[in-house]
């Protein structure tokens, strides 16, 4: 099996190998250009944000500063807005859908380490893909762990540590993260009286 499979499926692999070191440097040299431009150089952050990602929908837009280990292995749907400091630790797969939303300070990390402190030394670790369903709501500093999904519609609190997946259409918060409510028409009527 190769590394960049084991890469998404929780297997313990180095990542010097298959072009990876490279392929970061890549990334994080367009991820340094990206943080240098100017508050209004909008359209050139909208070319320079689709080559960063491994793929992009219509109206991405990501405050800068943003951090990403590969960038390669985002892939993002339409109409996403991330407020500052997004960090991405995309070692596996990060899937966001339609009309996603983050707060300032959000981290999603897909890459682990192993527990016992004789493997952990060797240098070896594991990832697990994480998916952002459509139209979720994440809260400021929201934290997302390795192997999560999070289901479509719902809203994670400020400040959760996500360490397991949440379902669709409820409002979750606290670390660890645990489903507070559904998310119900009196949601809708608390705005459109
Ligand atoms: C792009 C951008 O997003 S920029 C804007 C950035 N803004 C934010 O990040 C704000 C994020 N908002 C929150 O975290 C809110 O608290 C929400 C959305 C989770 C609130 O949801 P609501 O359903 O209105 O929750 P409500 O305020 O009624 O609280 C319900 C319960 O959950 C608790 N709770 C709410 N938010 C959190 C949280 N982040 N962490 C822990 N507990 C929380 C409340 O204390 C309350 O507990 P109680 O019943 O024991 O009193």
């Amino acid at each position: 099996m190769s590394t960049r499979e084991k890469m998404n499926i929780g297997e313990l692999y180095t990542d010097m190998g298959e072009g990876l070191p490279q392929e970061r440097r890549d990334g994080k040299e367009r991820v340094y250009d990206y943080n240098l431009t100017r508050p209004s150089e909008e359209e050139k952050r909208q070319r320079m944000l689709k080559d960063i990602m491994g793929s992009l929908g219509e109206n991405g837009w990501v405050e800068p500063p943003l951090r990403v280990a590969y960038g390669t292995h985002i892939h993002i749907g339409n109409n996403f807005y991330a407020n500052f400091n997004l960090t991405v630790v995309d070692d596996a797969t990060v899937t966001i859908g339609d009309n996603v939303m983050f707060a300032p300070n959000v981290t999603l990390a897909t890459a682990g380490h192993p527990i016992d402190p004789e493997i952990r030394i060797t240098g070896e670790q594991f990832s697990l893909p994480i998916v952002i369903e459509d139209n979720v709501w994440l809260g400021m500093g929201v934290m997302v762990n390795p192997g999560v999904t999070i289901g479509r519609n719902s809203v994670i609190g400020a400040g959760s540590v996500v360490t397991k997946s949440i379902p669709a259409d409820v409002v979750a918060a606290g670390v660890p993260c645990r489903v507070i409510r559904p998310i119900t028409a009196a949601d809708r009527e608390t705005f459109m009286k």
